[in-house]
């Protein structure tokens, strides 16, 4: 019986979750069964409210069978054929029921456990076999159930000792499951546990079998109650009053869980308001100042947001739970009603702040999107211009390669131009040679008649006049006169052929030589002068070839010394005619080759008369200056010149500035530090020219300063080797190409043989070192002559300063001087011969120093350029 209770009891604690409304409903039967008082206390308004269901708002509580004093509760219940709800109503009623109840089960106990057997059929089964085994249910059993279930009253039960062992398990029991599943299901406390946890606390003796039995029962319940839910589908009808607490509890949850959802949206709109709308309500707050003071066109601002206190204690009141309990257990419709209406109140008015804060947030969003529509047209601006600015940069490095190929093209077809031309000139060389050879042979053979043709003719007269000889009737003295005559036009024409030969062969040789890059020299037979020692009328042992402008002939104890140069000028040529020869030298110096044009000869042979000269005739260095005067002068309509000018000695190796102000400074010969790999002298003036005058007044002043001495052999002695160097830049103001070329004027100091000079002291120590320096020059010649791996420019200063004008890519010349006089006969012939050794040297083509025409051109494209 107990047992039967127990179970009872169990399976009405954990499957009685109902809320007040069914409790009330089930306090109402009760009270028809004679509880109606204390019921009636319990139900309270709620019990009024439903008794007039018709005046209820809640759709779920319509067609129901409400028990009424008219209707008692059995027959509302016979009216539903829902006995599992009514079961569950069953643990409830008798629980809410208490004491009354109790007292009315023990009145018509039967009656109520008959109804509640008859509604719970499969339960009752196993309960009627309980409580066979146990005895039959008296009224105190239905008190007992009454008070197990009903809780508040089990310790009533207790007190009075019924069942005392038994109930203290079972109630035990009950809170365990109560709480497993209060823990699993995660339903928030009820009205159960609150009445639970007001109970005493559980009894700790616990029966072993009991418990099996309980747990046997437990489960068997478990059962039960599936099959009892799977067989009896719930009616409308009766399961609408549940389905109505049921959907206010869901539509409390909903709007619970909606609530919160709108708080954590609100939450996040606000905070992204507030970040997005921060320069706008700063601009609204100073709008508003504005318009505070402003007159009353003005827009109207927009509406102000919530206060944040107000919008805090609103979102506070949202986020509080309003029932602690939500599964509405315990509180009257009402109750629930006003706090429904409540929430619909701050939904609507939440509804009502984000319908604007919406708004609000859409005008941010369209900024946004304008923004953003702004920064993507930038970003494509920004693109577009890129790519603008790789397409240019491509096209410019395409453009720059093509040039470059262009150029290289060019250039190409130029050196085979160049070459063929080299070829041909070689080969018209060639097939000139013998027709030379010819010519000149047959030119000797007539000069040799023309010489002898006179004598011939006066003895032929003689002959005739003497009748020795029998003259043909045919040849009479005047066919004779037309002969002669007839030869002597014929040895005119044949000379005249000649000459022009050898103009041809003058120009191809020399084409031939700059094309080698041969060191083109010359020679300059002095007249001579008083200091020869043998008059100006003395016998001269050199002899220039009249046929062969090259050729020269020295007589030595009766040994005669030839000597081909590119040229040989007779005493008697004029300073004009010798710089004539140099003056196409001169002028590739303003198209930017390096020249440098050195006089040789032993002391006193004429170099400095030839270099420097005398104010009515000046040499080559004055001409020279004045002739790249005139030239500039004629491309200044294509070309910008700056000239420059400088003059130094090399005084018993040593260097100095004789523009130098303050006397003779030293000076180095080093590297130009801008990479070129030329030399320079650092520290030596520079003065820049722009006229005659300036160049006059310089070399003038660096003449004035050169070491000069009387000797033995000549009165005003150069014991120094004297440069002069001028630099010569020029751009062309069309095409923006740069030139720059530079012309050195070299008069060396004069060898001298010391026996014959017997000179002392510092002559002697200067002498030496003159020499020595020549020798070095000498020694440089022949290296380069052989073509030897190393060339010793660095023997002397001399050699080390005309290294650039003795390597690659110069133009040199050597005007050799020499003496007439047969007392110099030795220095002469020894003079001639460093004079074929240095024609022979071959410096290469030279190379015109050509700056790319772009100054923004790249370092690259330069290089490649100048390379080319
Ligand atoms: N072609 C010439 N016509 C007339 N006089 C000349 C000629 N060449 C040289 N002289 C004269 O010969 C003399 C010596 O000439 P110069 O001083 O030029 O020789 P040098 O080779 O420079 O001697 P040094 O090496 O000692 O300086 C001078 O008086 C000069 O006037």
């Amino acid at each position: 019986m107990s047992e039967a209770t127990e179970d009872i009891g169990t399976d009405a604690a954990l499957e009685g979750q109902l809320n007040g409304l069914s409790s009330c409903r089930v306090n109402a039967e009760l009270r028809q069964h004679g509880g109606a008082e204390g019921a009636r206390e319990e139900m309270g308004d709620a019990a009024e409210e439903i008794e007039s269901p018709a005046s209820s708002a809640e759709p779920s509580f319509r067609g129901l069978a409400w028990p009424t004093p008219s209707r008692p509760l059995h027959e509302a219940l016979a009216g539903s054929p829902d006995g599992a709800a009514e079961n569950g109503g069953g643990g409830t009623l008798l629980r809410h029921a208490g004491r009354p109840a109790a007292e009315a089960c023990g009145a018509g106990g039967q009656c109520s456990a008959a109804d509640t057997v008859k509604l719970r059929e499969p339960l009752n089964e196993r309960l009627s076999d309980s409580m066979d085994a146990r005895g039959p249910c008296d009224g105190h059993g239905g008190r007992r159930r009454a008070s197990v279930v009903g809780g508040l009253d089990y310790a009533d039960g207790c007190a009075r000792g019924d069942a005392a062992g038994i109930a203290a398990p079972t109630l035990a029991d009950a809170w365990r499951v109560r709480q497993e599943r209060a823990a699993a299901g995660g339903h928030t406390e009820g009205w159960q546990e609150q009445h639970y946890r007001r109970a005493p606390g559980p009894r700790t003796q616990v029966s072993t079998d009991s418990e099996k039995q309980i747990e046997v029962l437990r489960v068997d319940n478990e059962r039960l109650r599936r099959r009892l839910a799977a067989r009896e589908p719930p009616s409308p009808t009766t399961a609408l009053p549940e389905t109505a607490h049921q959907g206010l509890h869901l539509e409390n949850l909903r709007l619970k869980s909606r609530v919160a959802q709108l708080e954590d949206d609100l939450k996040r709109r606000l905070e992204r308001l507030e970040e997005l709308e921060q320069p706008g309500v700063r601009a609204a707050q100073q709008q508003g100042q504005g318009k505070e003071t402003g007159s009353a066109g003005q827009p109207r601002s927009p509406p102000p947001l919530l206060s944040n206190g107000k919008m805090m204690s609103l979102m506070k009141g949202m986020g509080r739970p309003r029932d602690p309990d939500p599964t509405g257990g315990g509180k009257a419709p009402h109750a629930l009603k006003a706090e429904n209406a409540a929430l619909q109140d701050d939904l609507r008015q939440l509804r009502g702040e984000r319908e604007r804060l919406h708004k609000l947030l859409q005008g941010s969003q369209r900024t946004e999107r304008h923004l953003r529509l702004q920064l993507e047209a930038a970003e494509q601006e920004a693109a577009l211009t890129r790519r603008e600015f790789r397409e240019e940069l491509e096209r410019l490095e395409e453009l720059q390669e093509r040039a470059v190929a262009e150029t290289a093209l060019a250039s190409q077809a130029e050196l085979c131009r160049a070459h063929t031309y080299v070829l041909e000139v070689q080969d018209r060389l060639t097939s000139l040679g013998p027709a030379l050879l010819s010519l000149a042979s047959d030119y000797r053979s007539l000069k040799e008649e023309a010489k002898s043709f006179p004598q011939l003719l006066e003895t032929g007269v003689a002959n005739v006049e003497t009748q020795e000889i029998s003259v043909p009737p045919v040849c009479s003295p005047r066919q004779l006169a037309r002969a002669v005559e007839e030869m002597s036009k014929r040895c005119d024409e044949m000379e005249r052929r000649y000459q022009r030969e050898m103009v041809l062969r003058k120009k191809y040789h020399n084409q031939l030589v700059e094309l080698r890059g041969n060191i083109r020299v010359l020679c300059r037979v002095r007249p001579a002068i008083e200091e020869d020692g043998e008059g100006t009328l003395a016998h001269s042992v050199v002899q220039v070839d009249t046929e062969d402008d090259g050729a020269v002939h020295v007589a030595q104890r009766g040994r005669q010394h030839s000597f081909q140069l590119d040229r040989v000028f007779p005493p008697h040529a004029s300073q004009e005619e010798v710089f004539r020869e140099v003056q196409d030298l001169v002028t590739s110096c303003v198209d930017g080759y390096n020249i440098c044009i050195f006089a040789y000869g032993q002391t006193g042979s004429g170099k400095t008369y030839t270099m420097e000269g005398t104010a009515k005739a000046p040499g080559i260095n004055q001409r020279a200056l004045q002739h790249l005067f005139q030239e500039m002068e004629e491309r200044q309509d294509e070309w910008r010149y700056t000239l420059s000018l400088s003059m130094l000695e090399i005084y018993n190796e040593t260097l100095r500035d004789l523009l130098g102000s303050e006397g003779h400074g030293r000076l180095d010969i080093r590297l130009c530090p801008d990479g070129s790999g030329e030399l320079c002298v650092p520290g030596l003036r520079q003065e820049p020219v722009t006229s005659l005058g300036d160049v006059h007044r310089l070399v003038s002043l660096g003449h004035s300063n050169r070491a000069t001495h009387c000797t033995n052999m000549n009165e005003h002695s150069s014991r120094s080797h004297a440069l002069i160097l001028v630099t010569v830049s020029a751009t062309n103001s069309i095409t923006g190409t740069s030139t720059r070329g530079r012309l050195n004027l070299v008069d060396l100091a004069g060898s001298e043989r010391l026996a014959k000079s017997r000179a002392e002291g510092d002559r002697l120590r200067e002498a030496q070192n003159i020499n020595r320096s020549l020798a070095a020059l000498g020694d440089v010649i022949q290296a380069l002559r052989a073509k030897q791996a190393h060339v010793p420019f660095r023997n002397s200063k001399l050699t080390y300063l005309l290294q650039d004008s003795l390597a690659r890519e110069s133009k040199t010349l050597m005007v050799i001087q020499v003496a007439p006089a047969a007392r110099h006969a030795a220095e002469t012939i020894c003079s001639l011969h460093f004079a074929q050794r240095a024609r022979a040297v071959e410096l290469g083509p030279a190379t015109r120093r050509v700056e790319p025409p772009d100054a923004t051109m790249p370092a690259e494209v330069k290089g490649k350029l100048s390379r080319i």
